[in-house]
């Protein structure tokens, strides 16, 4: 059964129907919502929170920390977790794709071979994956690539960490899934990113922005570019979005 939620801002807009229609937003969290820090830039909090339409966090982190997100924003929970592998939207079955067995034992034989995932213990940044696994930047890509390969996974530079996925999995198929259930095309969307793993939700969007400081692939698959870097650049886009 489909459950459409639709979320009307209460605050914050002018709702006196002079303004353009704003979409829904499918956006990344790292690189795009926050500083250079990793720390979520204050301002997005009132943007989001006052969004017109379906805001959908689609992130390469771990599940519960979009619904976090969500959460503290006091938003519907529509999320793209884990670069694809987790999909969630309040009201809907939890729909998982990937697989976390090869991806565990990437880890295992990465470890094996005498690498490390290269995170503090206790380990927060998988202790809740679902689907796939993490590795710190500071870990040797090369061995990683390799054994990831041998088990049928990729793995995906995020700029915050080399993700080890299946390769079939990404933010593109999870935003097409949530528009579905959403009962909207995912053409509708305007997507902002930063990175690689923002590349297929740009190609399922129908608008997409890099912002300034994102990697070569994102800026190639982008429509546009934002001037500004970060969250400056998220902001930059939204003041397109309803502007232009
Ligand atoms: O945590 C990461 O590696 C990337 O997260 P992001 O997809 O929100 O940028
Ligand atoms: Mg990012």
């Amino acid at each position: 059964m489909r459950a459409t939620t639709t979320y009307h801002a209460t605050d914050e807009r002018d709702d006196s129907g002079g303004g353009a229609v704003t979409p829904p937003l499918a956006v990344d969290i790292d690189g795009t919502l926050t500083g250079p820090s990793r720390a979520i830039d204050p301002r997005v909090m009132e943007v989001l929170r006052g969004w017109d339409d379906h805001v959908v966090v689609a992130t390469g982190k771990a599940f519960p920390y979009p619904v976090a997100l969500c959460e503290f924003l006091a938003i519907p929970i529509t999320v793209i977790a884990e670069n694809g592998g987790v999909v969630a939207v309040a009201g809907e079955e939890i729909v998982f794709t990937g697989d976390p067995d090869s991806a565990w034992a990437v880890a295992e034989a990465y470890e094996a071979a005498g690498f490390g995932l290269g995170w503090d213990e206790p380990d927060f940044v998988n202790r809740w994956r679902e689907t796939e696994i993490a590795v710190a930047l500071d870990q040797p890509l090369d061995p990683l690539e390799r054994i990831a390969a041998d088990h049928g996974l990729e793995v995906v530079d995020t700029g915050f960490a080399y993700h080890v996925k299946t390769p079939d999995v990404d933010k593109g198929k999870g935003l097409a899934a949530v528009a579905d259930t959403l009962d909207r095309d995912p053409t509708e969307f305007v997507a902002v990113g930063d990175s690689e793993n923002d590349v297929a939700t740009f190609e399922t969007a129908g608008r997409s922005f890099a912002v300034a400081n994102a990697d070569d692939s994102a800026l190639a698959a982008a429509d546009e570019v934002t001037d500004a870097s970060y969250a400056d650049g998220f902001l930059e886009a939204v003041e397109r979005i309803e502007t232009e």
